[in-house]
């Protein structure tokens, strides 16, 4: 039997590095906390046929090239996008053996303490997320992201209209408690830009819109966020969201002769759903690689012979 080695990425995952940018003895110190993962395809299948590692560049070597480039890559740290697209290019120009090169960052937010120059608050809000692909000589594909960005509103929400079964319960309401935890990947056309202005943009407009936008269902609300963010920044092609529905349900408390309002609510945890669209500002977008690609970075399409 001749089997076959089909597709197979490696790389380092989760370094977490921590840069602190002192070089101005004067200046407040600043920060970036990044947790960075490298996926690399390319020339390596002697490595795993024959056991000959000639061509591998180390888990280990990667690792060190994250800690390197903390302090070597300038003020392309300074931002996740860029910092992932140094490390992105360097592997796919600089190693002749790497084909692809996939780089992850979760990046932590910290926020100043009180006006001090060098303490800081970690803001656990939300994580920031990059996703820079590099294939070839290709340009690279960025995708910039937020997640765990729980917000919720007491009102101005409404669930009804919906489709009646024997299976179906729900009551109809007009007033309930919207709540979500955001999570958002967006697709830039351009790599020529300011990466810190767009995220700030994109996040206040997907959080105003959260919070003006009148909602019909969580599917409106994404819609109406999704729209916000392209309006945010005009070089964003698409942006998929994906927003588990925290229910909150309001508790029946006449047995205390009590009234509820909407005032009390148990919020629950499981199960929930699950609401998850793509808002493309046109019809032939196709981002699809330059989301985390894994597996479908395969050339073929995986078929199964009918007789195998
Ligand atoms: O915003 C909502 N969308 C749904 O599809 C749905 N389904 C459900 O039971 N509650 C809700 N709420």
């Amino acid at each position: 039997m001749s089997y076959v080695l089909g597709y197979n990425q490696y790389g380092k995952a989760e370094v977490h590095v921590v840069r602190v940018f002192r070089d101005d003895p004067a200046a407040p110190h600043d920060l970036v906390d990044y947790n960075v993962s490298v996926a690399l395809t390319g020339d390596f299948d002697e490595a795993h046929q024959t056991g000959d590692q000639a061509k591998v560049l180390t888990t280990d070597a990667c690792k060190n090239t994250v800690n390197a480039f903390a302090k070597e890559a300038g003020d392309a740290v300074r931002h996740p996008e860029s910092f992932a697209l140094a490390l992105a290019n360097h592997f796919v120009d600089d190693v002749p053996q790497v084909e692809s090169a996939r780089i992850n960052v979760e990046a932590f937010p910290w926020v100043r303490s009180h006006d001090n120059p060098h303490a800081f608050v970690k803001n656990g809000d939300y994580v920031r997320t990059v996703t820079v692909t590099r294939r070839g000589s290709a340009p690279a594909t960025v995708v910039s992201g937020l997640k765990d960005l729980t917000v919720l509103k007491t009102t101005d929400s409404e669930f009804h209209g919906f489709y009646q079964e024997k299976y179906t319960t729900l009551q109809p309401t007009n007033d309930r408690v919207m709540a979500t935890a955001i999570k958002a990947q967006w697709a830039h056309s351009s790599n020529d830009k300011d990466w810190g202005a767009s995220f700030d943009a994109v996040f206040d407009a997907v959080t105003l819109a959260f919070a003006n936008a009148y909602s019909y269902a969580l599917q409106h609300t994404i819609w109406e966020m999704g729209q916000a963010a392209l309006d945010a920044d005009a070089t964003i092609a698409e942006i998929r969201m994906s927003c588990p529905n925290k229910h909150h349900f309001v508790l029946d408390l006449s047995s205390f002769d009590l009234e509820n309002n909407n005032e009390v609510f148990h919020a629950d945890d499981r199960p929930y759903g699950l609401i998850e669209a793509t808002i493309k500002r046109t019809a032939d977008v196709d981002a699809s690689a330059a989301y985390d690609p894994g597996q479908a970075w395969s050339e073929a399409v995986a078929k199964v012979p009918a007789d195998a």
